[in-house]
């Protein structure tokens, strides 16, 4: 794992934008798996700029999102259709066909499932971009004795559910229920981009990256994959042993 951990988030998103910019000019047609969650809104931001400065063209780019809350139709505020279109898909020039998301309103939900992942199945991920739950979780793949490896409709923690009713005007709107890729489906793409800020990750982030490869902490199973690379505020990383056993170079901030 590619470690590196950064005193200023400006300098994450940008080191995040830039890793997904290059391999949009590197590769014109590249395939993007994309996050949702407080901490991308950053990345996304510098993106767009980073896009518009050095004209990188997203005309020939697909992406295909994590996850999406059961009910939620895309022109509801949370749905994360709706955020995508906001802080992302209205910006860049990416024609909308080339974007997918989970149906969290599919009529017959498990079929909507089958074909999301035969469309993943052929299109493979370039680039994951991934955030953190406080859980471990990863998309909506929640902790759990057996992990679902493919796209699936999961039951919400009721700490997950707490985390993002600050979204919703209140915790019982926030949905029960959300259809997500699988650990899988992740593990699949070339290369993954995890990024994590903030103190209260600290924990998570030591238990993924660091403690025992278990459905207790989804995200661990990343220590399996072949090329991660990890974006951590100093904050987030405070738990983490300095040079210790993550392949770490501590406070590498600049790229
Ligand atoms: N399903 C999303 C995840 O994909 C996201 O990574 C995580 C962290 O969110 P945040 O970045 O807001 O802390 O929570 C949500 O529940």
């Amino acid at each position: 794992m590619d470690i590196r951990i950064f005193e200023d988030n400006q300098e994450l998103d940008q080191a995040a934008a830039r890793l997904i910019a290059d391999l949009a000019k590197a590769k014109p047609d590249a395939v993007l798996g994309l996050a949702t969650g407080s901490t991308p809104v950053g990345i996304y931001r510098s993106l767009i700029e980073t896009a518009a400065a050095e004209r990188v063209s997203f005309k020939r780019i697909t992406t295909y999102n994590l996850d999406e809350y059961v009910g939620l139709t895309p022109d509801n505020e949370q749905s994360y259709a709706y955020y995508m279109n906001q802080h992302l898909f209205s910006k860049i020039d990416i024609p909308l066909n080339q974007t997918f998301l989970p149906d969290g309103m599919a009529d017959d939900l498990d079929a909507f499932c089958a074909k999301y992942d035969r469309m993943l199945e052929s299109a493979r991920v370039d680039l994951q971009l991934l955030g953190l739950g406080h859980n471990g979780h990863i998309g909506f793949n929640e902790p759990d004795r057996e992990l679902t490896a493919g796209t699936h409709v999961v039951t919400l923690d009721e700490a997950t559910r707490e985390a993002n009713a600050r979204f919703f005007a209140s915790l019982d709107e926030v949905p029960k229920q959300a259809v997500t890729m699988g650990v899988g489906s992740i593990l699949k793409a070339a290369r993954i981009l995890l990024v994590v800020r903030g103190a209260d990750k600290a924990e998570v982030v030591k238990r993924a990256l660091s403690g025992p490869v278990t459905t207790d902490c989804p995200a661990s199973l990343l220590q399996l994959h072949a090329d991660v690379t990890v974006l951590l505020d100093k904050e987030a990383a405070s738990l983490l042993a300095p040079g210790g056993n993550q392949g770490c170079s501590p406070f590498a901030s600049a790229m």
